[in-house]
């Protein structure tokens, strides 16, 4: 889900490509649940429908972590994940900070699914002076001005920004500049990192843009089919050719407009 700009070159300096890293997390939520039901091999098949991947890619992927699986019987289960989570940085503990403890900050304080691979949450930091002190998901929201010291106590690397846009580029230089070099970032504004650093961007309103492409191409392929008189490409022209139904419900243009 996430879509990000990261500085580091396509291929990894071990020679796993950022295309077969990005598909590590999927085999390891499918291989996980597997394990959870003490499944003992999956075949390249199996798990890659678990992961929505193609069979081919998921072989080409276990290659580059040296895994080519037993002929008849399959991967196993357990040290492909100790595998996969190796290679992803998983057996070590990664504290994370969450600046920003809104609606969004403080649900994912609550998710429970960050301790469960490896992310601590080691801190929650706002900037609203009555927060400070109150238990988020058990840990006491901090202010802004301790950020530099927490990190710098706690050597995290990881930080996740859920203020609002406007907050966001003066919270990642701070982290950044107290040693943060990892940001996953949920505020709707892009970012400007110096070289070395990673951000991840989650915006579920893209995700939402692209399936409504795909949902109408597929009913431009269904009304192509029913061999309309109107193309329903041309039909939804005329009706977006009246007022303001090309602007977005702020105003704005939609990133993804009609054909
Ligand atoms: N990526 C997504 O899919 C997605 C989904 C929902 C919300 N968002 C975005 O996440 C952000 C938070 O949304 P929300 O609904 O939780 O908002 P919110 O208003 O409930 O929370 C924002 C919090 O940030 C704090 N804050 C403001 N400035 C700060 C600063 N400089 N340093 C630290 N904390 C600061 C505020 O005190 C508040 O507690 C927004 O930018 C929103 O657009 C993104």
């Amino acid at each position: 889900m996430a879509t990000g700009r990261t500085h580091r070159p396509a291929t990894r300096s071990r020679g796993i490509p950022e295309a077969t890293v990005a598909r590590l997390p999927l085999y390891l939520r499918a291989l996980t649940a597997l394990s959870e039901r003490s499944v003992p091999t999956v075949s390249s098949e199996e798990l890659a429908a678990a992961a929505g991947v193609n069979s081919a890619k998921l072989r080409k992927d276990f290659s580059y972590l040296g895994s080519y699986g037993t002929r008849g019987v399959g991967y196993d289960v357990e040290y492909l994940v100790y595998q996969i989570s190796r290679e992803l940085g998983l057996t070590q503990d990664w504290p994370v900070v969450i600046v920003g403890i809104g609606n969004l900050g403080a649900a994912l304080a609550n998710y429970g699914g960050f301790a469960s691979r490896g992310f601590r949450v080691a801190a929650l930091i706002d900037a609203d002076p009555g927060m400070a002190g109150k238990p988020v998901a058990g840990i006491p929201v901090q202010h802004t001005d301790e950020l530099e010291k927490i990190i710098q106590d706690d050597g995290v690397s990881i930080g996740v920004i859920a203020t609002p846009a406007g907050a966001a580029q003066q919270v990642c230089d701070r982290l950044v500049a107290a040693g943060v070099t990892s940001i996953l970032n949920f505020a709707p504004t892009v970012l400007n990192v110096p070289e070395g650093v990673d951000v991840r961007k989650v915006d579920l309103s893209i995700e939402l843009q692209i399936l409504a492409f795909h949902e109408q191409r597929k009913a431009g392929e269904e009304a192509a089919a029913d061999t309309v008189a109107v193309p329903p490409v041309a039909a939804r022209k005329q009706q977006h050719s009246t007022g303001s139904a090309d602007k977005g419900p702020d105003g704005d243009v939609p990133a993804v407009m009609p054909a």
